[in-house]
């Protein structure tokens, strides 16, 4: 029998490309609340309840009061928002971030969608750590630049309004406060929190995290091959992968680092640069923030809850 899904928060930004990705899907039903009833708890309750799967795309104080509305009816959530990415009994939905996570996501109740930046520095960091290559003590420094979509309705509006005077690149987060440390510091395995440096562009969508590495402090420092090497294994050995890295060759172009190159897509390219002499190394990830960064691996989650493979 078809699964129910229900997206709550249809009509936002990420809701609304989960739904064009689902639209066509004969394997599921969807259901969908009357626009007038969207913020109505009773009538979201009903829904929630009836619903396999939940799929939350709500500011997070929604989230947590969707999950108290259909937990008991044992209906299962994938929930967007930053609520639960870190909470107990919350599995994060990061599939390709270890060998086991995909069958850690199919077996869940609750899934914690990643949030939009931490799956670039994610990607790259965390086989590196697991493999003992960088050790969990790095001290670690993560920027970027993602499109103005990532601020959802508000800020879509806000750099439309601009047009053409809107800033080509706008640091923000300089309390060193950004929301999605806690997870990137978790999942990775650091023992300190990482400085998390973002910029938006005046661009809707697509995105390019950094993360450069000082190496040569190190006990046994890694080459850029080697650091290569072990992601190219990790990603290489997954059954199902969203993401790929590289060649190792140095001649990344702009076209390859265009933050929108993967928009529409659930993709996500790695990259590894290096100066060895100077034991320097940096990963890129480049992806689209409403792709593999939220509605994409949304959807991968679903698919993997519901045993539809690939
Ligand atoms: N944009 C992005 O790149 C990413 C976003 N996310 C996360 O996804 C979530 C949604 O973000 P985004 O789509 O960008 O945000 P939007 O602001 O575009 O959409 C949020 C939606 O939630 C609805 N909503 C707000 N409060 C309630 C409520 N109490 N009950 C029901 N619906 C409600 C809003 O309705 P209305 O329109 O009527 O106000 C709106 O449609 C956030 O938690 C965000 O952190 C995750 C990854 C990336
Ligand atoms: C450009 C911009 O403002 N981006 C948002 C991140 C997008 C988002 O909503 O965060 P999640 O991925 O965790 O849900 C921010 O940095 O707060």
């Amino acid at each position: 029998m078809a699964q129910k899904i229900y997206i709550d928060g249809e009509h936002g930004t990420t809701g609304l490309q989960i739904l064009n990705r689902l639209a066509d899907r004969k394997d599921i039903e969807l259901l969908s609340i009357p626009a007038d009833k969207r913020k109505d708890p009773d009538t979201r309750a009903d829904f929630l309840r009836a619903a396999d799967i939940a799929i939350l795309c709500l500011p997070d104080d929604a989230a947590r009061e969707a999950v108290a509305l259909g937990r008991d009816a044992g209906t299962r959530f994938i929930d967007a928002s930053t609520a639960h990415r870190t909470a107990e009994g919350w599995v994060y939905g990061f599939a390709e971030m270890a060998a086991d996570q995909a069958g850690k996501i199919a077996e869940a109740q609750f899934v914690a969608n990643p949030g939009c930046w931490p799956q670039g520095p994610i990607a790259g960091l965390k086989p590196l750590i697991a493999s003992g290559l960088l050790p969990a003590d790095l001290s670690i420094s993560i920027s970027g630049i993602s499109g103005y979509s990532g601020g959802g309705k508000q800020m879509i509006a806000d750099y439309q309004a601009m047009g053409d005077d809107a800033p080509a690149f706008m640091p923000y987060a300089l309390g060193l406060q950004h929301k999605h440390v806690p997870e990137i510091r978790t999942y990775c395995g650091l023992s300190q929190a990482p400085i998390m440096q973002p910029a938006v562009g005046n661009f809707a969508q697509g995105m390019l995290t950094m993360v450069p590495l000082h190496l040569a402090h190190l006990d046994k420092v890694p080459s850029g091959s080697e650091l290569h090497a072990a992601l190219a294994e990790h990603y290489g050995s997954l059954t199902h992968s969203a993401i790929d890295v590289a060649p190792f060759d140095g001649k990344e172009r702009s076209s390859d680092l265009n933050p929108q190159r993967h928009n529409d897509t659930n993709r996500m390219t790695l990259h590894v640069c290096a100066n060895d002499a100077r034991g320097q190394a940096l990963l890129l990830a480049v992806y689209d923030n409403l792709g593999k960064g939220a509605s994409g691996a949304a959807v991968q989650n679903l698919d993997l809850m519901i045993g539809r493979s690939g």
